[in-house]
């Protein structure tokens, strides 16, 4: 990309991106400026990464086109009245769950190209599958400079707005829900007998590999699932209390609820 960007929000989602950009080689440090209330991670992302950083309140580098709003949806209203007249000229992509396009309008206007994006924490690890859907004044050209940003930490999907919330639930919320059943895994492990160590190694090994077939295969899930599931054997055995349990219908639920809370944090 090479123009300088602004990153307003200096806690884990700015970290997961400013991580992946520098590793993918998409921007170099000298690009990178945060503002970030907190002292404490301002210091940590000037020592990890050797970007620039500021308190709120300090101008925006006149030089930056890109302003990726990285702070919580509930402080999104404040931070839009303090920068909204430096916003006029730029390229607004915002990460925040939940609110919508028009947020941003009645604040900045509706003349600012605005981005809003539902990334997701594998973006650390360049393995992040983000959401995109733009407003009418983002350009074409606009579009495919966040893409490109996007695709450098993972996965890019441009999408109509009105599924934004239903991705907020699946994959910007998912990696919570895996995490969790990681853990699950792993207590499982522990409880017939292995170490932590180990348990975590192969838990987590398991999913990755799992996720991995199941990309590369293109087969559904439930055809690669009968592979694994013997006649008389281990895993139906398992398979059955899961489904007793309801275990299905619960992930189900869980993106269900996301979605709820995405549609509240946005006011509907
Ligand atoms: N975490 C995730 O997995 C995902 C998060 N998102 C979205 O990303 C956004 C950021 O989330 P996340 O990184 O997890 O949150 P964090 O709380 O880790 O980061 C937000 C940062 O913004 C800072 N901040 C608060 N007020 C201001 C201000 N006025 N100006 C500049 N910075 C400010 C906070 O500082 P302080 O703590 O001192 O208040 C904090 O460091 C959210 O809107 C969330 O919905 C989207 C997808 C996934
Ligand atoms: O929990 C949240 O609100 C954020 C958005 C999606 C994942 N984490």
């Amino acid at each position: 990309m090479g123009k300088s960007i602004v990153f307003v929000g200096g806690g884990q989602m700015a970290e997961a991106f400013i991580k992946g950009l520098l590793q993918s080689q998409e921007a170099t440090p000298d690009t990178i400026y945060v503002v970030e209330p907190d002292p404490l991670r301002r210091s940590h992302l000037e020592t990890l990464f050797h970007v620039t950083t500021a308190e709120p309140g300090a101008p925006l580098p006149a030089a930056a086109q890109t302003v990726i709003l990285a702070v919580k949806p509930q402080v999104m209203g404040g931070v839009l009245a303090d920068l909204k007249d430096q916003l006029t000229d730029r390229l607004v992509i915002t990460v925040a769950a939940g609110l919508p396009l028009s947020f941003y309008a009645s604040y900045v206007g509706d003349q600012v190209p605005v981005i809003r994006v539902m990334p997701n924490i594998a973006t650390l690890v360049l393995a992040g599958a983000s959401v995109l859907c733009r407003n009418q004044q983002v350009t074409d050209e606009q579009l495919a400079e966040a893409e490109k940003l996007f695709d450098s930490v993972g996965t890019t999907t441009v999408v109509e707005e009105r599924l934004m919330d239903a991705v907020t639930g699946l994959s910007g919320s998912g990696p919570a829900f895996l995490l969790t059943f990681i853990e699950g895994l792993m207590d499982g492990g522990i409880k017939v007998g292995l170490d932590q160590r180990t348990a975590r190694q192969l838990a987590i090994q398991t999913v990755f590999g799992t996720a991995l077939l199941a990309q590369v295969s293109g087969e559904h899930p439930a055809e690669l699932r009968a592979r694994v599931t013997s006649p008389g054997g281990t895993a139906i055995s398992g398979l059955q209390t899961m489904e007793e349990a309801g275990f299905r219908g619960t992930v189900m639920v869980a993106v269900e609820a996301a979605v709820k809370r995405s549609k509240e944090l946005g006011g509907s």
